[in-house]
């Protein structure tokens, strides 16, 4: 089980504070949230952020890329520093080219999709990917509710991966709190991000204790 706070909440004029108050208490993964404006009705960082962001933290940079054409920028992502690079089956045509190039630059390959898209449409990927994002809010934006149709599909990944031997992470990012967490974990999560709940808390240290005690 593994607890990855999105900075998408954190305090963007103290990031390297935020980073280092969660990499000090048990999280696994830093989720950087990257929107275009397009893709979805938001900005937030670019490469350059995370090249930034790269030597503040030894943790893992988990990428989510909410951009059209995500192939234009996936080097770049790469060189950058990001670890995971996850990109959205709704935003490219071209889904099984833009998780091969997350492959060959040595970087996990994660594809994600919205909670109105099916486990149907990235069938033919899952044996591509070291993780699959489901996301359990429609994206954009932090401190939304989490969408709880959204339990069958993790459902459904894990039945799949038992079934063909897979190896992907199940990742679910959006309204995660100790009760959805444990929800998605019951349904075969094992990855959480966790925005607002860390971050808007007085005691970002005491919410990763309560999510982690609440999937363990
Ligand atoms: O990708 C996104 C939003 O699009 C997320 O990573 C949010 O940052 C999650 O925020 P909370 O729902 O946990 O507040
Ligand atoms: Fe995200």
């Amino acid at each position: 089980m593994k607890i990855s706070p999105s900075i998408l909440s954190a305090d963007f004029a103290n990031l390297q504070r935020d980073i280092e108050l969660v990499e000090e208490n048990g999280a696994d993964y830093i989720h950087v949230d990257v929107m275009d404006g397009h893709f979805v009705p938001n900005i937030t960082f670019g490469p350059d952020a995370i090249k930034a962001i790269r030597p503040v933290t030894k943790l893992p940079l988990d990428t989510h890329l909410m951009i059209e054409n995500p192939e234009s920028y996936i080097d770049d992502f790469a060189e950058a520093g990001a670890d995971i690079i996850g990109v959205h089956a709704e935003a490219t045509a071209h889904i099984h080219r833009a998780l091969q190039m997350i492959k060959n630059k040595n970087v996990q390959a994660e594809v994600v999709i919205n909670p109105g898209t099916s486990v149907d449409s990235i069938y033919h990927v899952l044996s591509m990917v070291d993780q699959i994002l489901v996301m359990t809010v429609n994206p954009g934006f932090g401190g939304q509710s989490f969408i709880k149709e959204t339990l069958y599909k993790i459902e459904q990944l894990a039945k799949l991966k038992v079934e063909n031997g897979y190896k992907y992470d199940i990742e679910v990012d959006g309204g995660i709190v100790p009760e959805t967490a444990k929800q998605c974990k019951a349904a075969g999560a094992n990855v959480f991000v966790a925005g607002s709940y860390i971050y808007s808390a007085e005691q970002p240290k005491k919410q990763i204790q309560l999510l982690k005690e609440a999937v363990e």
